[in-house]
C-alpha cells in the first residue's frame, strides 16, 4: 500500500470512511512526519499531536457508531499561525504575539473542525504575513523541502504561507490553511509544487485571523491537488455575520462540479505579464500553459490589462496603510507582549514594546504606512494608489467581458535561496509582480503546478477568474493539473 502521507485529503477521508484504515493511524502518521522534520524545515511553530489525535479519535467512534461524517473526516491538516486558535499560542509569527493564547477560535479554523479535520499544529510565516520568503519569522524561516539539482543551498518555501507550503510539499501534512494578501498563499504555492487558492474577498470569514490589511486579507486552501483544495475550501468558506466584509452567500458545490472540460470557454493572456527579464524557462511553461488550456478545449486569447504596471506600487502603498493602523492596537496595553522600562511613563512603554515585539520588516511596513497616510502626503500616495486600485478592477472587469479566466505564471522565477533577497526589500516586493493585481481587484485565483525548472525546481502557474466564480479558476485549474501530470515531489534531505 501507498504510504498514508503520500495521499491528499480526498483519498484519506475516503479511506477512513471505508475503514482501510483508522483516522488515528493517518494522524500518527503525520504526526511523526513532522516530528522528524522539525529541525530541518522549520515548518511548525507549535505542533499539537494530541489535537490531531483527539480529532481523529471522534472520528473514528463517530463511524464506528455509524454517524454521519463530515467533508474531511479523518484529514489532520497544518493551520497558518495566524489564525486564532482557542487554548493554543497564535503568534503571528511574531515576539508581540509569542505568548498570545486566544480564547477564542477563529470562524474558518471551526468550520474546518466541524467538517472533520484535525490540527497537527500551527505553521510558520512570515512575521504578520508581511514577506515571501518567510524570512521575517521571529521564529527562523521555514526551509523549503525542495533544493537545486546537486546542490545543499537552502532554499525558500516561499511566503508568507511558507510553513503551509514546505509542510505540504514535505508530507507533513495533506492540506493546509493559508492567507493570501498578495499573493501569500499562491507564491509558495508555486515554489514548492502545491496548488493553493485564494478565493474572492469576503469567501472566507476573517473572524479570528491576525489582521494584516483588511480590505486585502483572504483566507483558501492549499494542498497538492485541485480537488483536495476544493474540498477544503468548502468547508472554510461562508457567510459569518462576525465579519462585516464576509459575503452573505450561499457555498456553491464547487467539488461536485469540478470539470476539467474547457469546450466553449476562453482563457485570457494579459500582454502586460510579458515582462522584460523574466526568465526563459518561466515564459516557456506559460507557453506550456497555454498550449494546455488548448488541448482542454478553450479558445486563448490576448487581452490587455492597461495598468498592470502600477499594481505593485499601488499594494505597496496600501497594504502598509492598512498595516500601520491595524498594527496600533499593540501598544502592550491589552494584550501581547508589554515592555515597561524602570520609571517609565505610557509613552515609553509603547515605544518600548513596539521596538521589542516588532521585526525590521513589520516596522519598515508600519513607517511606509504611517507615512503615506500622514496629512501631507495622504493625497499623493495614499489616495493616488487607491484610484490606481479602481483602474486595476476595471481593466479586469473589461478583460473579464471578452474572457472567462485569465492564465499567467505565478511568479517571475523559482524559488530563490534564503539570504537572496533579505536586504533588498525592493526586490523581495518584486515577487508579487503576479499576485497582487488580482488582489487589488479582490478576485478568486490559484496556483498549480506546471513543471520543474532545469535545476529541478517546481514552476507553478496562476489562473484568475471573475468575482465568485471559483468554480471557472478550479476547473481551468483542474485541466492544467490533468496536462502537467506534475507527480514530483522533493528528495527527502532532512
Ligand atoms: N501577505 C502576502 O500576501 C505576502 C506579500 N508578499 C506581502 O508581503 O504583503
Amino acid at each position: 500500500m501507498t504510504n498514508i502521507t503520500d495521499l491528499g485529503v480526498a483519498a484519506i477521508r475516503d479511506g477512513v470512511a471505508a475503514g482501510q484504515f483508522s483516522a488515528v493511524e493517518v494522524a500518527e502518521a503525520f504526526n511523526a512526519n513532522v516530528a522528524a522534520a522539525q529541525s530541518a524545515l522549520n515548518a511548525f511553530i507549535v505542533a499539537t499531536p494530541e489535537k490531531a489525535i483527539e480529532a481523529a479519535k471522534a472520528v473514528d467512534a463517530a463511524r464506528s457508531a455509524g454517524q454521519a461524517l463530515g467533508p474531511m473526516a479523518g484529514v489532520p491538516i497544518g493551520m497558518k499561525d495566524l489564525f486564532a486558535t482557542e487554548g493554543v499560542q497564535t503568534t503571528a509569527a511574531s515576539r508581540m504575539l509569542e505568548c498570545f493564547v486566544p480564547h477564542y477560535e477563529s470562524t474558518v479554523s471551526r468550520k474546518l473542525w466541524e467538517a472533520g479535520a484535525g490540527m497537527l499544529g500551527k505553521l510558520n510565516l512570515d512575521q504578520f504575513a508581511m514577506g515571501s520568503s518567510n524570512e521575517s519569522s521571529y521564529f527562523g524561516n521555514v526551509i523549503s523541502p525542495w533544493q537545486r539539482r546537486g546542490s545543499n543551498a537552502q532554499l525558500t518555501p516561499g511566503g508568507s504561507s511558507g510553513g503551509s507550503s514546505a509542510a505540504i510539499a514535505a508530507r507533513l501534512a495533506p492540506a493546509a490553511t493559508g492567507t493570501d494578501t498578495g499573493g501569500s498563499i499562491r507564491q509558495p504555492a508555486a515554489y514548492t509544487g502545491t496548488v493553493g487558492i485564494k478565493p474572492t474577498y469576503g469567501r472566507c470569514s476573517r473572524w479570528g485571523v491576525v489582521a494584516y490589511a483588511s480590505s486585502l486579507d483572504q483566507a483558501g486552501s492549499m494542498a497538492r491537488d485541485v480537488t483536495d483544495c476544493s474540498i477544503m475550501l468548502e468547508a472554510m468558506a461562508g457567510f459569518d455575520p462576525k465579519d462585516s466584509t464576509s459575503l452573505d452567500l450561499a457555498v456553491p458545490a464547487w467539488t461536485a462540479s469540478l470539470s476539467g472540460d474547457l469546450k466553449g470557454k476562453k482563457v485570457g493572456i494579459p500582454r502586460e505579464y510579458r515582462v522584460d527579464g523574466m526568465p526563459a524557462e518561466v515564459d516557456a511553461i506559460w507557453e506550456q500553459g497555454i498550449a494546455w488550456a488548448k488541448d482542454a478545449g478553450a479558445e486563448v486569447v490576448e487581452v490587455s490589462l492597461p495598468h498592470t504596471k502600477y499594481a505593485l506600487a499601488a499594494y505597496y502603498i496600501i497594504a502598509p496603510a492598512e498595516a500601520s493602523s491595524n498594527l496600533a492596537r499593540y501598544d502592550g496595553v491589552r494584550y501581547g507582549l508589554r515592555d515597561l522600562p524602570d520609571g517609565a511613563g505610557l509613552q515609553d512603554m509603547y515605544a518600548a514594546t513596539r521596538a521589542a515585539g516588532f521585526g525590521d520588516e513589520v516596522k519598515r511596513r508600519i513607517l511606509i504606512g504611517t507615512y503615506v497616510l500622514s496629512a501631507g502626503f495622504y493625497d499623493a500616495y495614499y489616495t493616488q494608489a487607491q484610484k490606481v486600485r479602481t483602474l486595476i478592477s476595471q481593466d479586469f472587469a473589461k478583460a473579464f467581458e471578452q474572457v472567462d479566466v485569465l492564465l499567467t505564471p505565478t511568479a517571475p522565477s523559482a524559488a530563490f535561496a534564503l539570504g537572496e533577497n533579505v536586504d533588498d526589500p525592493l526586490s523581495m516586493y518584486l515577487n508579487d509582480v503576479f499576485t497582487v493585481p488580482a488582489s487589488l481587484a479582490g478576485l478568486p485565483a490559484m496556483s498549480v503546478p506546471a513543471g520543474l525548472d532545469a535545476q529541478g525546481l517546481p514552476l507553478g502557474l496562476q489562473i484568475i477568474g471573475r468575482p465568485l466564480d471559483e468554480q471557472g479558476v478550479l476547473n481551468a485549474g483542474l485541466a492544467i493539473e490533468a496536462r502537467a501530470g506534475f507527480t514530483a515531489k522533493p528528495e527527502k534531505w532532512w
